[in-house]
């Protein structure tokens, strides 16, 4: 079972529009694990009708046990995130480091669990979707990611599904190094923009990093041809496989209000995905 991620180091660059279009590619072949869990989106095409609900616990959080605090102070002067006001925690502010469990000689304070969010097990007309959702102001998405992630690998093992495929976060930090760290294969989606060309080259390092072989594509390529090319040749530079290029199409954001992926409409954009796939579906690594 191989796990294959699309990932971009800025949002907005078309990965949810192509990891729609794959997961129509792949139908019944791949469990589909939409890791982007600080904002979701690929549900909106995809219409999951959920099967399952489960709990996330993101970080601990500290409580003060007012019985038995003497009112010392101690943990009011090593927060460092100022979360301790008269004795009480501010839960909003509590980043779950735990010192003051570690500062208090009177076992006052108590780490506690909370919910902080839900993974769900879908269906959808392509295969099994595992996705997520975390409530406002909650942390530790990284750890909601790494929940998508097993819970998708354990339902394509037992479904004997030949791979998982991963909307990933965007961005470098701390989700997409969990969308990431043990896939087989990831497509970095960038589009010819100073940003795009920017943030294309951090996440390429990231993923040297990870030792994750890495392909690319450039969504939108005609906006700008001169930066594409650009891209082109940085690609080359490095040794990294540029397998496609995707025109701007008016159909791929008429597909999406219409929750279809653009794959399933004749159209230049979706000629271009239906390529990435073939190409990615012959990569030795699968
Ligand atoms: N080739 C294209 N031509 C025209 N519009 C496109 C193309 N690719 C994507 N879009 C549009 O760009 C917007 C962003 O695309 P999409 O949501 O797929 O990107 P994303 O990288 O997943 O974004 P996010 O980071 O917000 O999840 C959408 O409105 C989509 O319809
Ligand atoms: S767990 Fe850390 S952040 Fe939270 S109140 Fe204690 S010291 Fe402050
Ligand atoms: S360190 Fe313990 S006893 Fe001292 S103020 Fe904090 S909770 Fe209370």
């Amino acid at each position: 079972m191989k796990q294959i991620v699309v990932i971009s180091g800025k949002g907005g660059t078309g990965k949810t529009s192509i990891v729609a279009s794959f997961a129509a590619c792949a139908s019944g072949r791949a469990v589909i694990a939409d890791c982007d869990v600080d904002a979701p989106d690929l549900h909106i095409i995809l219409n999951p009708v959920v099967r399952e609900r489960r709990e996330f616990f993101g970080l601990r959080r500290a409580f003060i046990d007012k019985e038995r605090c003497t009112e010392c102070g101690a943990c009011i002067e090593r927060c460092r995130f100022d979360a301790i006001n008269n004795f009480e925690v501010d839960q909003s502010a509590c980043e779950g480091c735990g010192v003051c469990t570690l500062v208090c000689g009177s076992d006052a304070v108590r780490m506690v669990e909370h919910l902080s969010g839900y993974a769900y097990i879908s269906d959808t007309r392509y295969g099994p979707l595992v996705h997520a959702e975390m409530f406002p102001a909650e942390e530790a998405s990284g750890k909601l990611v790494t929940m998508v992630r097993e819970i998708a690998r354990n339902l394509a093992e037992s479904l004997r599904m030949e791979m998982v495929l991963i909307d990933g976060s965007p961005g470098i930090g701390c989700p997409v190094i969990s969308s990431l760290a043990g896939a087989d294969l990831a497509l970095v989606v960038t589009e010819p923009t100073i940003s795009g060309v920017h943030d294309l080259d951090r996440i390429l390092d990231l993923a040297e990093h990870f030792r994750i072989r890495a392909m690319v594509c450039i969504n939108r390529y005609d906006i700008n041809e001169d930066i594409s090319k650009n891209i082109e040749r940085a690609c080359d530079g490095r040794g990294t496989e540029m397998v496609g290029r995707i025109p701007f199409d008016m159909n791929v954001i008429d597909a999406m209000v219409r929750g279809v992926p653009v794959v399933e409409l004749n159209t230049p954009a979706s000629y271009s995905i239906k390529q990435i796939w073939s190409r990615l579906m012959t990569s030795e690594i699968m």
